[in-house]
């Protein structure tokens, strides 16, 4: 195809006359047509990779019919005029590929690039489309925001899902093998990290946090940051964990929406009915026993436990002082998630440890 304003030269009875196979205006259109077709494509095509993760992944028929739906409607606009427009061959961007295209570190970073190009397309399609036809401007505009909010919930989703899958929580304490013994854990099978310091400064910890989430989400884990609701944003955290004296669930839900889960400390049943009044995803039920790690909590044993079994109505973690030798106690009392610090962060074979945890764990018949 010509570039917009090209002339043909013919030749009549010897005299060399310039003539103009399109109008200019008509160039333009075909250019816009081009445009339109393209970006057309790759709106349904990312739609269609993120549908079947939705589908197959997730097994959300909500979620999977709100891709669909974008689809269909995205293919009304695609008119054969639009169509006829394409010239493949000419087109020298199909050559051009980004080095993170052939490389996707985790199902997470493959949605998220492909929302990104779904989001791409819809705002060159609304501006193009401007140009085209009157409503197509307002109608991409529209589905562009459908797709911010299906983003939204896909994350939110597909975090809740994992809590749900999570048996055990490790919560990390300070070490010089920090990254190295998260690892081990994760090839063991672990599902739920949360990162927490109470001493470093800040610019370790965003360090620290930063490679932890990274890693967490190669291994498709979930990943918390104790305390820290502007740290947890910083690294793309999955969420953040508060206590009683920390900073308001209300206002973290705030500044974390909807799609980032936020756990709560729990020590009584007073709490733990504020706190799941307050809005969390899931709570910490201890200490169940007296530890180093956290020495001036007094232990609530395990009668704590047994109540939190009968009564939470949201996804809970035993935590304090657990290990192997006093899993299957934990177990009996009724629960069915526990979170450690020692036991693994002090392994020496933190794979082994976080396998033996998980297999007593998983032995555990789901409540009908
Ligand atoms: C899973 C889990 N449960 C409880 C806690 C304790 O939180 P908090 O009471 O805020 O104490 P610190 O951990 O901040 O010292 C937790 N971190 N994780
Ligand atoms: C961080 C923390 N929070 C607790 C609570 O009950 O709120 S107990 C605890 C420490 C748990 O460490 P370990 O597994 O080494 O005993
Ligand atoms: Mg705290």
């Amino acid at each position: 195809m010509k570039e917009a304003g090209y002339y043909d030269e013919q030749s009549t009875d010897g005299v060399v006359v310039m003539v103009e196979p399109y109008s200019q205006k008509e160039l333009i259109q075909q250019v816009v047509y081009r445009i339109l077709d393209a970006n057309l494509d790759r709106a349904r095509e990312g739609l269609r990779i993120i549908e079947e993760w939705c589908r197959f992944g997730l097994n959300n028929a909500q979620l999977t019919g709100e891709c669909k739906q974008m689809r269909q409607e995205i293919a009304i606009w695609h008119t054969a005029e639009i169509r006829a427009a394409r010239d493949t061959p000419g087109d020298r961007g199909t050559e051009l590929t980004h080095p993170q295209e052939e490389q996707r570190s985790s199902v997470k970073s493959l949605l998220q690039a492909n929302l990104c190009r779904v989001q791409e397309a819809l705002r060159v399609l609304e501006e193009y489309g401007k140009l085209y036809h009157p409503n197509m401007g307002t109608a991409f505009k529209q589905m562009r925001y459908r797709v911010y909010t299906l983003e939204s919930n896909i994350m939110a989703y597909h975090r809740h899902q994992l809590l749900l899958r999570s048996h055990l929580y490790l919560v990390t304490s300070s070490s010089e093998n920090l990254l190295a013994t998260v690892e081990a854990a994760l090839k063991g099978g672990l599902t739920l990290v949360q990162y927490r310091d109470k001493t470093s400064d800040d610019s370790l910890r965003l360090e620290q946090a930063t490679k932890l989430s990274q890693l967490c989400h190669s291994y498709g884990a979930l990943f918390i940051v104790n305390d820290r609701v502007d740290l947890a944003l910083a690294v793309d955290a999955d969420g953040v964990h508060l206590g009683q004296q920390d900073m308001p669930i209300a206002i973290a839900r705030q500044i974390l929406g909807p799609q980032r889960l936020i756990g709560g400390s729990t020590t009584n049943p007073e709490e733990m009915q504020k706190t799941i009044a307050e809005g969390v995803d899931y709570i910490g039920v201890g200490p169940v026993y007296a530890t180093p790690t956290k020495p001036d909590k007094p232990a609530t044993g395990l009668e704590y436990v047994s109540y939190a079994a009968k009564n939470s109505s949201i996804p809970w973690f035993a935590i304090g002082g657990i290990d192997a030798n006093n899993i299957n106690d934990l177990i009996d009392a009724g629960a069915e998630r526990v979170a450690v610090v020692r036991s693994v962060m002090q392994a020496e074979q933190p794979t082994l440890v976080t396998q033996y945890l998980l297999s007593q764990l998983n032995r555990i018949k789901p409540q009908p």
